[in-house]
């Protein structure tokens, strides 16, 4: 080896042990960081193994390995014989709920101390205020009030005059566009519409009214693509804090943030022209005095509500229409329409106009309880944070510890639901009255804000499209619905299941009465 003149051997040796102990602690630094976690390993958990330095049990997550979250923790609680479980996700320990019984333990049994969102970096702070991905601070609190506020029963006798021509719209397209069932539809877009009209009108007093509008098509694509990402564990990033080092490219989540903010923009300065002109506006941005709310919380609330509710609702629905138009659901159809029938004494038209109204069918009330059951559109529900020490059988998880509930393994629990758990059985609430027939909209101190109104849109939506359509699937072998418990959404990254898209005819049972009804409640048709 050659060395510089001046060096003597001895000086260099001493240079590269320094160097060699230097580099020696930099690594044993590095790998008790690369496992370190924010809470340490919970006593009498099981934990799943095979974790990788830094990334803990990231790299199976998010979808990588083709199957949802939910899917990945069920073989991993089947694994380890338990029914809740610890792991890592990058520095965050991480404690997974997997039976029914579990999960209401935790959520419901403990649900104060389970009140908080873990912290998603670059997210909330990147994005602004928003509900679901906050941890619970006085300023959501106030703003989760006025969602509840705005989506409390109270306040939906102003949200029919909106449902109901939405509703008719929805029906119009389908005969219509459908030529009475000559040509194959898919719903969803017509059924997303519906709830993106009343989310409009109850956040910013607007309306859209067509599907192709580019205006709605661009604010629900920015919308998507944030949710993609939204407590999701796709991003590494978002878990290991050495991997925020690295500048983020131009990350497409802002860029969409960027795009719905624009929207909303034009939303509320045409909103300020109205009320300015004299005009009354009823809307959560115009309640300012009402719920004490800040302008920063009005649009918070604001932007939550209408992040969440398009793509849930539409994707429940959605998935009931495939169900009920496979060979199964079209033997059922009969049934139900007659169960419709049967709660109005016969009467058609009255059943039609009091979809929205009341709930008064229990076999639709069943069959969107067992949709929303079998079909986890949230798999993984939202994940939380405990706010305190919160025990489960000998374990005492520390505060700080994110959980997770696998609403999809507790909602297919045969413990909860039987033998069948893993049929779709539309009769299965028939009987079943419990105040948590599912978890799909959560459990406990965060549940959706949305549970009550989200049902009566659904139970309206069916009641109307089963009184209105005989509805089968069409015979084009790529555009079939899928009924598959889990394989019913190709979508494995995200915490919003999105159904695979589909076809269906939709023929009038009776069309003189439908389309009197179309005339009958003109709304510019
Ligand atoms: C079928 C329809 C829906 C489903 C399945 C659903 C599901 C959920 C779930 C799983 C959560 C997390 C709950 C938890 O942590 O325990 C949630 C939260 C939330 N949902 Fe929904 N949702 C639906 C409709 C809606 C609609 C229509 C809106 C708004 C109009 C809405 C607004 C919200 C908000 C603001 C939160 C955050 C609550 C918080 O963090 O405190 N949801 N939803």
């Amino acid at each position: 080896m050659l060395l510089p003149a001046n060096v003597e051997i001895g000086a260099y040796f001493d240079h590269f042990s320094f160097a060699l102990i230097l580099t020696i602690i930099a690594l044993i630094i590095l790998a008790i960081y690369s496992a370190k976690s924010n809470v340490p390993t919970i006593a009498h958990l099981k934990q799943v193994p095979g974790q990788l330095p830094f990334l803990g049990n990231l790299y199976s997550l998010g979808g990588r390995l083709q199957e949802n979250d939910a899917t990945i923790y069920s073989q991993w609680a089947a694994n380890l014989g338990a029914d809740v479980f610890q792991m890592r996700l990058g520095d965050q320990r991480t404690v997974v709920a997997n039976t029914f019984a579990s999960i209401r333990d935790l959520f419901v049994g403990q649900a104060n101390a389970l009140i908080d969102r873990p912290y998603q970096p670059g997210f909330v702070d990147k994005l602004g205020l928003d509900i679901s991905g906050s941890p619970m601070t006085e300023s959501i609190r106030r703003c989760r009030m006025a969602a509840m506020r705005a989506l409390g029963k109270p306040q939906w006798p102003g949200y029919f005059h909106l449902l109901e021509p939405s509703s008719i719209s929805l029906v119009n397209s389908l005969v219509h566009k459908g030529e009475n069932g000559a040509v194959p539809m898919n719903i969803f877009p017509y059924l997303r519409q519906v709830v993106f009209d009343l989310t409009l009108s109850l956040t910013y007093g607007a309306r859209q009214v067509d599907v192709e509008d580019t205006f709605t098509l661009s604010l629900v694509t920015a919308i998507r693509e944030i949710s993609k990402v939204r407590s999701s564990t796709v991003r590494f990033r978002d878990f290991v804090p050495l991997a925020r080092i690295i500048p983020e490219p131009q990350s497409k989540v802002i860029a969409a943030e960027k795009v719905r903010q624009a929207h909303l923009d034009v939303l509320y300065s045409a909103l300020l022209k109205r009320v300015a002109g004299g005009e009354n506006v009823d809307c959560i941005a115009t309640s300012l005095g009402a719920d004490h709310l800040t302008e920063d919380e009005i649009h918070g609330t604001c932007k939550s509500l209408l992040q969440a509710a398009p793509g849930t609702i539409a994707s429940a629905v959605y998935q009931c229409v495939a169900w009920l138009c496979s060979p199964e659901g079209q033997r059922f159809q009969p049934e139900l329409y007659q169960a419709i029938l049967d709660a109005y004494d016969g009467e058609k038209d009255r059943a039609w106009k009091m979809a929205f109204r009341e709930e008064e069918v229990p076999l639709v009330t069943s069959l969107y309880k067992e949709t929303l059951r079998f079909y986890t559109v949230t798999p993984f529900g939202t994940p939380r944070s405990t706010t305190r020490d919160v025990t489960y059988g000998k374990a005492v998880i520390p505060k700080g510890t994110t959980v997770i509930m696998n609403a999809q393994a507790g909602n297919h629990d045969p413990a909860r639901y039987g033998e069948d758990a893993c049929t779709f059985n539309p009769r299965r609430f028939l009987k079943d009255h419990s105040s948590l027939p599912h978890l799909t909209y959560g459990a406990g101190s965060r549940i959706c804000p949305a549970v009550a109104i989200s049902n009566r849109i659904m139970s309206a939506l069916l009641i109307r499209l089963i009184l209105a359509f005989k509805m089968t699937e069409t015979q084009i072998s790529t555009r079939k619905p899928s009924v598959d418990i889990l394989r019913f959404s190709d979508v494995h990254s995200s915490l919003l299941c999105v159904p695979k898209e589909y076809d269906c005819h939709f023929v009038a049972r009776d069309q003189n009465w439908l389309l009197r009804k179309l005339d009958e409640e003109h709304v510019g048709l």
